[in-house]
């Protein structure tokens, strides 16, 4: 888009289409009228050309009206035309002189001069030239004479656009950011010049950049909090806004408007900063000290971050291009699962796929089946059975050249467009380094499925949940829990995680052979500042129990050893101090419960697992200690904590009787 502001340094239009307005907003209904200009421009083998006006006339025709509010301001405007195509945009600096045109002067030295329009497209409202003379029928009088066509916009499309625009004024003045984007088909834009403050910002921990806006006329939300997107020198970041007179502040009274960056470290005095308001999230209060604000400031940033996350949803067009992804299924023994399940994935709607069975030593005939039926696909044999953690470490080491691995197992059945919703959202936030989808259960289709359902949680004293599965109990898949949200881990059943990442932060821990093993995973990455998320736009069903039925002694074994481990690797040494002699006494009562189910076999298990973590702690420091040094070679921001949760789970669902997780 060429954008023009000067009326005596014009191009030669080539047989341009032009549609003339204030386009205050560049809401939905101007986008249609723009839309209509270069369906036009097409058919003529013409240019798109829209013609604005800074300032806005109304404040040149009546000096003495404050009473103007614009949703955006002109720079604002260029960057939204600049989103929907058009060939050119002409800004007519306004002036008295300009307002006393005639109506006949408009046409013919402004319109017909300067543009030489095959066409002009235009409302029934439309009015131009001294005291408002022309209108379309003008226009339309004078067509033949100049050569123009002039379209007239649809009279209720004109109607539905005013009503729109004040709509979004309304929405606007009640902090419903979220419902005057709607309106709009985009955010709403705030954008200005960043200025010193007062620096006390940086002393709370949170530096704010402080906006000077450059349009008096601008309409501003109310004071409040804000989610919202950042754009500075074309980088996008993420941030909170606060938008008040900071009452917590005793000697300070002046409205500010601020920002917080998210991730981000740069002195940025004097540069343009546009913002995007994403969603509300609290009004401007007082608090007793700064302390208690900068306590708050924390708890805005969990908002916001939860609030932009849900927000990309939205926001995410279609793939630009698609990276190279690898579905790595670690076969034992699943013959049956491979013939029920490969056909489905091979229906996958991903363009740039690769599907590759690693078999970890089967002693049925998985290889002779996929050598007959499937040779299109890649196979890896691995010598020996490496269990769940060993056997993908061994089999990714041979897998290079792809930016993402999806970890599948063999008895999942999954959607025809199960990549694309995870492969969007990883592109588009590099700062999320696992991903899991929404795990239904195969025979059960209504119901989550035990391992994953909407995402992995981990309670204070390390106790997995999901968010659908609270020990044994699942609930049923309502849609509850269909928000795209951060948790603390995910699933081994499905995870996509960034291929080179897997192999930085050290892989599976081969020690737990299978079990748990993604948790400790995810755990190293959440240390190490990545998120991870679950995206349940992309559905699996999930058979379960497939290669280790649930309830089995070797089970409740590795269970309850594997646990211990991931504690003790991850946790802070101040935690692990109470944590590890209290999950002693925990696991006791677990194993009292197995008694009184007459299950002595688990006790056993439990025994075992005990025995072989607590008499090797001085051997396992060493594991501890090369976690740690993973975790730091990794680190691209301080630990993240998110999905961790401060109670303890078995507290709520034994004693509280929380069954389900959105009662939590
Ligand atoms: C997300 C966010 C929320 C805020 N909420 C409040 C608030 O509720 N009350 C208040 O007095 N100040 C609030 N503040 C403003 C702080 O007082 C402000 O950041 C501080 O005065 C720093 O100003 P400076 O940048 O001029 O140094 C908030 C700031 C941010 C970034
Ligand atoms: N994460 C961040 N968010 C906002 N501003 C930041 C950030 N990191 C550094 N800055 C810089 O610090 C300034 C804000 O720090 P602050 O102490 O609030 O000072 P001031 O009162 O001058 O705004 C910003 O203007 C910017 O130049």
């Amino acid at each position: 888009m060429r954008v023009h502001r000067d009326l005596n340094d014009l191009p030669d239009f080539k047989n341009a289409v032009v549609t003339i307005g204030s386009f205050d907003g560049v809401h939905q209904g101007h986008q249609s009228i723009i839309e209509q200009v270069r369906q036009i421009a097409l058919r003529y083998g013409g240019e798109s050309v829209v013609i604005t006006f800074h300032p806005h006339p109304r404040s040149i025709v009546f000096p003495k009206d404050t009473s103007l509010r614009l949703i955006t301001t002109t720079e604002e405007k260029i960057e939204l035309f600049e989103r929907y195509h058009i060939d050119h945009l002409v800004i007519v600096p306004f002036t008295v002189e300009f307002s006393q045109m005639s109506a006949d002067e408009y046409i013919e030295k402004f319109l017909v001069e300067k543009f030489h329009p095959k066409c002009i497209v235009i409302g029934y409202d439309h009015r131009f030239g001294l005291s408002r003379q022309g209108d379309i029928h003008y226009l339309r009088w004078h067509c033949e004479r100049f050569g123009y066509e002039v379209v007239e916009i649809e009279p209720r499309q004109v109607d539905d656009m005013t009503v729109s625009s004040t709509k979004i004024r309304r929405a606007l003045e009640n902090c419903e950011v979220k419902a005057a984007a709607q309106l709009m088909g985009h955010y709403f834009p705030l954008s200005g010049v960043v200025v010193k403050g007062q620096q006390i910002g940086r002393t709370l921990g949170f530096p704010t950049a402080n906006i000077e806006l450059n349009e008096r006329f601008k309409l501003i939300p109310p004071d409040g909090i804000y989610a919202v997107k950042v754009s500075i020198n074309a980088q996008q970041y993420r941030g909170m806004l606060y938008m008040g007179t900071r009452p917590t502040l005793k000697q300070y009274h002046n409205r500010t408007i601020e920002v917080n960056i998210f991730d981000f470290n740069q002195d940025i005095y004097e540069q343009k900063i546009t913002l995007e308001l994403v969603d509300f999230i609290r009004h401007d209060q007082k608090y007793a000290q700064l302390s208690d604000l900068a306590k708050q400031l924390e708890q805005d940033k969990i908002a916001v971050e939860k609030v932009l996350l849900e927000a990309l949803d939205e926001d995410l067009g279609p793939l630009e291009h698609f990276p190279k992804v690898a579905v790595v299924i670690l076969n034992y023994n699943g013959r049956a699962y491979l013939q029920r399940f490969l056909p489905i994935l091979f229906n996958s709607t991903y363009p740039n796929l690769e599907i590759i069975v690693a078999d970890n030593a089967s002693t049925d005939d998985s290889i002779e089946f996929l050598e007959e039926h499937y040779p299109q696909l890649r196979l890896i044999e691995l010598p020996e059975n490496y269990g769940y953690a060993g056997g993908y470490n061994e089999a990714l080491r041979q897998v290079s050249g792809v930016d993402y691995y999806v970890l599948l197992n063999s008895d999942i059945e999954v959607t025809s467009g199960w990549i694309e919703p995870i492969i969007q959202i990883m592109e588009k936030d590099l700062n999320i380094g696992a991903v899991q989808p929404k795990i239904l259960s195969f025979a059960h289709r209504d119901t989550f499925e035990y391992a994953g359902a909407s995402g992995g949680w981990l309670d204070t004293l390390g106790y997995p949940f999901c968010r659908g599965r609270i020990f044994a109990h699942t609930e049923k898949d309502t849609g509850q829990y269909n928000s795209t949200c951060e948790i603390f881990w995910a699933t081994g059943a499905a995870l996509f995680i960034r291929a080179e990442l897997f192999h930085n932060i050290g892989g599976f821990d081969q020690d737990y052979f299978a079990h748990a093993e993604e948790i400790d995973l995810c755990w190293r990455l959440k240390r190490a500042g990545y998120k991870i998320v679950v995206r349940p736009q992309s559905v699996v069903y999930h058979v379960g129990g497939g290669t280790l039925s649930y309830n089995t002694p070797r089970k409740t074994y590795l269970n309850f050893r594997n646990t211990l481990y991931t504690i003790y690797k991850n946790e802070s040494a101040s935690k692990l101090l109470w944590l590890l002699p209290l999950r002693l006494i925990l696991d006791g009562l677990a194993a009292g419960l197995f008694l009184s189910q007459g299950r002595l076999d688990h006790i056993r298990s439990i025994v075992q697992a005990h025995w072989s973590f607590f008499p090797k702690l001085p051997a396992l420091r060493k594991k501890r200690r090369e976690a740690a040094e993973r975790v730091e070679k990794c680190r691209i921001h301080a630990e993240n904590h998110q999905g961790r949760y401060p109670r303890s789970i078995a507290m709520d669902y034994y004693g509280r009787r929380k069954r389900r997780f959105e009662d939590l």
